[in-house]
């Protein structure tokens, strides 16, 4: 039989994807909040004696996570045989060390708390800057697909002479993949990071590029202060306005809006359901998960 998807995050089109690509059933459950806060989660579908896959990004981590756990401990309790968690964006994966002293360390906290529930995981591009293996936060059997050639696709079909550029050097890591996949050239500029909402950016020389579209790459984008401060920069260089490309489109705060106001085009992959919403991953997702499902 086959394993049964339930999808917590609302996204129903990256469920139907994976329903058909990586032949599982869609099952469905039931998410709300009592007046209080308290979340209610329903199994609508026979569990007994099936594996079970739990489709769930985590971009609103604080409200996602206890119902999540819910879901996933009841689907052991109505009979669940197995539950693997496909989460496209994986949360807190940014504060992996004390920048401060006295700060938590979220990405290993966190870790620590969701692993236990899950037996299997599959994500999508993590944000591994100073940890680079997923297994030492999560030591479990996992795959971690990587976005890179749904983008470069992208780029190679709607963008002509275009040039790469990633906002800091923790971007090297996707750009320089998108670029080679694409057959196009990148260059990475430099960030400090200021504060959660504060960064400042500078621009080598890109004065030979100018006859190229600037297509910003980068993992996520959550306030878009980085896209932002990037793009300003770029325009004083005399640039053309930027495509800005981003895995995990978790658009937090007045990100869209403020993106939208500075004419910058934000394209993002399905990992996340937004209307930016333009490269799919369903393929590359469900390769991974029939590695993993029973
Ligand atoms: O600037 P915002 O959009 O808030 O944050 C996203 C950036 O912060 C970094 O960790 C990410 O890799 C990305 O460059």
């Amino acid at each position: 039989m086959k394993p049964l998807l339930f999808c917590l995050d609302g996204n129903l089109a990256l469920q139907a994807g994976l329903a058909a690509r990586a032949r599982l059933q869609p099952a469905a459950c039931q998410l709300r909040q009592f007046p209080d806060e308290e979340s209610y989660v329903r199994v609508l579908s026979d569990v007994q004696g099936r594996d079970s896959v739990v489709l769930c990004s985590l971009h609103r981590p604080n409200s996602l996570f206890i119902p999540l756990c819910f879901l996933m401990e009841n689907l052991r309790e109505l009979g669940s045989r197995s539950v693997g968690l496909v989460a496209p964006y994986l949360a807190y994966m940014r504060q992996d060390q004390r920048f401060h002293p006295g700060e938590v360390i979220s990405a290993r906290l966190f870790a620590a708390l969701l692993a236990p529930h899950i037996d299997w995981l599959v994500t999508v591009d993590p944000h591994l800057h100073r940890i680079h293996d997923l297994g030492t936060l999560y030591p479990l059997p996992q795959r971690v697909v990587h976005a890179a050639p749904a983008l470069a696709t992208w780029i190679a079909s709607e963008i002509a002479r275009p040039l790469l550029i990633g906002p800091d050097s923790e971007s090297e890591q996707w750009v320089s993949e998108v670029a080679r996949l694409a057959k196009a050239p990148f260059v990475v500029l430099q960030k400090v990071r200021l504060g959660d909402r504060q960064v400042a950016v500078s621009v080598p020389d890109i004065e030979r590029w100018r006859e190229h579209t600037p297509v910003l790459i980068d993992d996520i984008i959550s306030t878009g202060h980085t896209l932002l401060k990037t793009a300003e920069h770029l325009q004083q260089s005399g640039m053309r306005p930027p495509v800005a490309l981003a895995v995990h489109g978790v658009f937090a705060e007045h990100a869209q809006r403020e993106l939208q106001a500075a004419g910058i085009q934000a394209i993002t992959s399905n990992s996340i359901s937004h209307a930016s919403n333009a490269i799919d991953l369903s393929e590359l997702l469900a390769h991974a998960i029939e590695e993993l499902a029973p």
